[in-house]
């Protein structure tokens, strides 16, 4: 199903129009003049053939070659001018008059928004919002984050009652996950989806868990030395994450994949620099900011990691180490690049590509929600002490086992609470590919639709007044009743056939590094914790997560 559609399942509540980041880009036309057209319309004089075998007479043919070199001249500035004139068009139909028709036409239709400004958008406004969020800490521990983490969305919800912007997925961010499950379509998508469902569901996320498990080892290993002490949390679980997905997807240690994630994550903060910024169609395949060209390096290396680490599994098989490619995501990519159905086949880019998405996807956003988990429990200890009873007694001090993990019905409420709160992917968009007509609205094509799940989740007309409480008992009969049937009101990880493909990996994942931590330690915040979510590809701490850590 093409991205746009997945939308007509959504409230019209749900829908904010985004005359900011329509996308032509797909549709650009290629230039239609050609040289060759004026050579063989006879513009261009064609040279003079000698025929050796006659006697030709030779004529200097000097008022001819004279006018050859005049229409050659005036082709070529008609052409430069055809250029011209096509590019200025090309400018001028993204920045004024597709915007203009956008808002024009979603505006007759009742819907307000802040307005176009020829080529920057909104995104002046977006910037300067942004900036003056992130520098000042909220003060008191609310979990009212919506107006800090999405200062401009947050705004003009207010100011125009559903009109919104989006950050769309710039040239950064497909540099960053290349074409990979998050952005792919089509065939491609459901080629690749089969790849990832049948590496991270079933028997074989079951088998992961002792890998997650050893790797809760090594990072408590650690906090040995920070008992009655402080310590980051977010940096922790970001080198916690990051060797799990070393391990379970890639089959190598986070030390093994560091390169990739330190190129990884430089490229991200380029991405995040990036995301509003403007860069005119055709002069930008030109003119490459020095941000650009850095992007292009870190590409580079990224590509050169990624196939080495391929290089490497495929050695082995051809060395006799090992007799097969191996079963985990980086078997499966192997095994479908070697595939002789050339249907299954994926090419070495799509594999690279893949590789990049889930080092991303898998580590980035488990990480955030383990992080903001944490600071919950160690504010609210009675709801950690509740979840503390419930590990002790379906675990004791052993470690988690995969059967009883689906148990833990106090923990899945508190995980639960926390991605409401603090939905790590804090909004979905989706492109309106063709022309449709959604409920009494009508959508033109281009247009993008920011579905701001952050906004849904912090919206009170939906879970009551005390929706900025950290209250899991909201989740004790299950989301539904939560949200009072409305499936569109709570959705963290996406809804429909792109919802997110690591959702149970990162529910499993998150379950046993809080009960084993549970297991062995109490926690209070420091006093040094500054409360500033800010967004950086998820919702982060801005100063991370520093809490006391008690031996139980
Ligand atoms: C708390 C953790 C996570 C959250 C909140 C989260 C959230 C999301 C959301 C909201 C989407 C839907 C995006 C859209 O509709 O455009 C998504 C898609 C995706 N997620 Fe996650 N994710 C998490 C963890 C993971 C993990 C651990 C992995 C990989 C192991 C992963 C891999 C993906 C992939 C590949 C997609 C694209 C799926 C598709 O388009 O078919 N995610 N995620």
């Amino acid at each position: 199903m093409r991205r746009g559609g997945d939308l007509c399942i959504y409230s019209l509540k749900l829908l904010r129009v985004d005359i900011l980041n329509f996308d032509n880009t797909q549709k650009e036309t290629k230039p239609r003049y050609q040289f060759s057209v004026l050579m063989s319309k006879g513009m261009i004089p064609r040279p003079l053939s000698l025929n050796k075998t006659k006697t030709v007479v030779k004529r200097k043919p000097v008022v001819s070659s004279m006018a050859a070199s005049l229409m050659m001249f005036v082709s070529v500035y008609a052409c430069l001018f055809v250029f011209l004139l096509l590019t200025l068009m090309k400018i001028l139909d993204k920045f004024w008059w597709t915007p203009m028709r956008i808002q024009h036409l979603v505006g007759s239709q009742g819907i307000k928004g802040p307005c176009y400004r020829f080529i920057y958008g909104n995104t002046k406004e977006i910037i300067k919002l942004r900036n003056e969020a992130s520098a000042k800490p909220i003060l008191t521990l609310s979990h009212d984050i919506f107006s800090k983490v999405q200062p401009q969305v947050y705004t003009w919800i207010n100011a125009y009652d559903g009109a919104y912007t989006k950050a769309e997925a710039t040239a950064y961010v497909k540099k960053l996950l290349g074409d990979g499950l998050v952005t792919a379509e089509g065939d491609k998508w459901a080629k690749q989806r089969k790849l990832a469902n049948y590496a991270f569901h079933g028997e074989s996320l079951k088998g992961m868990v002792p890998v997650m498990i050893s790797s809760v080892e090594m990072m408590l290993e650690r906090w040995k030395n920070h008992q009655g002490k402080e310590i980051d949390v977010s940096e922790e679980f970001r080198l916690l994450t990051s060797e799990v997905i070393s391990r379970t997807a890639f089959g190598s240690s986070y030390l093994e994949g560091k390169k990739t994630f330190d190129l990884l994550l430089k490229l991200s903060v380029l991405a995040n620099r990036n995301a509003f910024k403007v860069r005119l169609p055709v002069i930008s395949k030109f003119w490459k900011t020095a941000d650009e060209k850095e992007a292009e390096k870190l590409v580079k290396g990224i590509w050169d990691s990624v196939v080495k680490m391929t290089k490497k599994r495929e050695d082995k098989v051809l060395t006799k180490e090992a007799d097969s490619f191996g079963t985990d995501f980086l078997g499966s990519l192997v095994n479908a690049y070697h595939d002789t159905d050339e249907k299954k086949r994926i090419s070495i880019e799509d594999s690279v590509d893949e590789c990049k998405t889930f080092y991303i996807a898998g580590q980035e956003t488990s990480s955030t929600m383990l992080g903001w988990t944490v600071l919950l429990l160690a504010i609210h200890t009675d709801w950690q002490e509740a979840a503390r009873k419930e590990v002790i007694s379906l675990f004791g001090n052993q470690n988690p086992h995969s059967d009883a993990i689906v148990k833990l019905k106090t923990m899945t409420m508190i995980i639960k609470e926390s991605l409401r709160l603090y939905p790590p992917v804090i909004s979905i968009s989706r492109k309106v590919e063709r022309q449709v007509q959604l409920g009494k609205l009508f959508l033109p094509a281009g247009m993008t639709l920011y579905i701001a799940n952050m906004a849904l989740h912090h919206d009170p007309q939906i879970w009551g007044e005390d929706v900025h409480l950290f209250k899991p008992e909201r989740f004790s009969e299950g989301v539904a009743k939560a949200t009072r049937n409305n499936p569109a009101a709570f959705f963290p990880f996406g809804l429909g056939p792109r919802t997110c493909m690591g959702s149970n990996f990162a529910i499993t994942e998150a379950k046993i590094v809080l009960s084993m931590i549970l297991q062995r330690y109490t926690f209070t915040l420091s006093p040094s914790y500054i409360h500033s979510p800010f967004t950086f590809v998820t919702v982060r701490p801005q100063h991370g997560i520093q809490v006391m850590l008690h031996r139980v």
